[in-house]
């Protein structure tokens, strides 16, 4: 495990999500990019140098078929980084059993401050939207937080075991 964390840094682990999402007229509905827009909006509206985040793309899924495999790939993408400040774009359906899982997977000792947000609306092509709050205040949490997992979502701070769920 890597100790000399990069206290500056935020690792942005990528799953999908509404979010992450675009509105597919075809299909009538919304479908997760193929590349994520995250970095974007974030070096471009929130105005954060690329050297203040790392991007991690695990996956571009609808929430709800987000496995097991992808859950250890984001343990380890944690574990391996040199951040030990974490924000996970994740869509809402699995949200909150997600971040419960990941804390099963992660050492009991961990040093990290991970916390998990999405979105009703997509980030881009929608507006007014939630989604840029959210993240906002999941970099704000990521930042300030102690050590542990956390949900950001409508302006508050949830612990895992806080909701079921958010829908
Ligand atoms: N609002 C959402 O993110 C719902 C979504 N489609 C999901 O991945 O769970």
């Amino acid at each position: 495990m890597n100790q000399n964390y990069n206290e500056e840094k935020i690792q942005i682990i990528v799953t999908g999500g509404t979010i992450d999402s675009y509105y597919d007229i075809d299909a009538c509905t919304t479908l997760c990019h193929q590349q994520t827009a995250i970095p974007e909006f974030i070096t471009k509206f929130a105005q954060i140098p690329d050297c203040e985040f790392e991007l991690t793309e695990i996956c571009m899924k609808d929430s709800r078929k987000i496995n097991h495999q992808d859950l250890e790939k984001i343990s380890t993408a944690i574990s391996l980084s040199n951040c030990n400040r974490h924000i996970i774009t994740h869509g809402t359906f699995t949200l909150f059993d997600n971040a419960r899982r990941l804390q099963t997977l992660l050492a009991h000792n961990h040093q990290q401050v991970v916390i998990f947000t999405g979105a009703m609306w997509p980030l881009v092509g929608f507006s007014p939207n939630d989604a840029g709050f959210n993240l906002g205040s999941a970099f704000i949490a990521a930042r300030l937080a102690q050590p542990g997992i956390y949900v950001a979502f409508n302006g508050k701070l949830y612990q895992p075991d806080d909701l079921e769920g958010l829908h």
